[in-house]
């Protein structure tokens, strides 16, 4: 693996080696699969079942925030930096940045180990390294929808940007990388998580960005619309600058997974085109999987690891730009 480690990437003075290019990694080189056609999720039944838990390992509901657990603290701090300090002109530099890709070349495994050291303090329910809760999704998935092998990888990568948090990517703070995201530009929703944190959000006080639309159209589309940086937007980028097969839903999943306020709360959907209806029925199923497979349950990762590496060898190049 190739970890370019320059300068470290500071919030505020971004200093970032100049970018190395891959040649051979150029998407116009990767052929897509224009055979794949995209079944309806009602058509799927499930065979095995996945049973999905009532309790957290800790004991407790998932997602709750509430809860008086020894992370509550944790992660209420969590929220209170994220609300702060995503704004329009944050998430746009950001987004300059990190679509650079010019931070490291590895393959998807490589990245899946390199997530072996991460725990998300913005996690109420898991405080496990990041890629148990990978394979425990995908697995999960796997179980109920056996033929969707898309699906499969969709679970298995959708966390892996969190990799931005690792000292070889800058070492980000938590808070401009993991937890829940909402769209920047609009009046932040009140089903948002800790939403009372948003009054010190500068944008919040600004007319231009705080009103139902602001910057936004109706229906004009997720892909038009900035969320707040982290993990989500930042995989997105890297699978489809690299040119995945995947298909679009697989995008929409990784890159909407932590927006609960839009597949959860039923928020935002003035913003969604027809495309995006589409595509979050897939999210809704796939979230499932996502939030309560998260246990105390091992997977067998050298088990598990052939199959995954097929999937990554169909959808992937070998080696990925990030
Ligand atoms: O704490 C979790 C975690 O960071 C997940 O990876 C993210 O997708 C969720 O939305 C968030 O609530
Ligand atoms: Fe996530
Ligand atoms: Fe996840």
């Amino acid at each position: 693996m190739t970890v370019i480690v320059g300068e470290p990437v500071h919030l505020e003075n971004q200093v970032v080696e100049e970018n190395k290019k891959n040649d051979s990694l150029e998407s116009s080189e990767l052929v897509l699969d224009a055979g794949f056609k995209m079944p309806e999720p009602k058509d799927l039944i499930s065979t095995e079942g996945f049973a999905a838990p009532d309790t957290n390992a800790f004991g407790n509901t998932f997602r709750d925030y509430e809860a008086e657990t020894e992370r509550k603290k944790i992660v209420a701090e969590f929220y209170r930096q994220n609300h702060i300090n995503q704004t329009v002109d944050f998430v746009r530099k950001m987004r300059e940045e990190y679509k650079k890709l010019d931070k490291a070349v590895m393959s998807i495994w490589e990245c899946c180990e390199l997530l072996n050291t991460v725990v998300d303090e913005s996690d109420p329910d898991l405080d496990e390294p990041q890629i148990e809760h990978l394979l425990q999704t995908a697995e999960a998935i796997r179980k109920d929808y056996p033929n969707e092998d898309w699906l499969h990888l969709t679970a298995l990568i959708h966390d892996l940007g969190k990799v931005l948090v690792h000292p070889a990517f800058g070492g980000l703070p938590q808070w401009a990388v993991v937890g829940d995201i909402y769209p920047v530009g609009c009046a932040f929703d009140e089903s948002i998580v800790h939403h009372k944190y948003f009054k010190d959000n500068p944008d919040y006080h600004n007319p231009a960005y705080n009103t139902k639309y602001g910057i936004y159209s109706q229906g004009c589309g997720l892909e038009n619309v900035l969320v707040s940086f982290g993990h989500d937007d930042y995989m997105y980028l890297v699978a489809k600058e690299n040119g995945t097969t995947l298909p679009p839903a697989a995008l929409f999943i990784i890159r909407n997974h932590s927006f609960y306020a839009l597949h959860k709360s039923g928020a935002y959907t003035y913003l969604l085109n027809d495309e995006d209806k589409e595509s979050l029925k897939w999210l809704k199923i796939f979230n499932k999987y996502d939030l309560y497979s998260k246990s105390k349950v091992r997977i067998d990762v050298e088990k598990v690891k052939p199959y995954y590496l097929s999937l990554i060898d169909k959808y992937f190049p070998s080696k990925l730009r990030w």
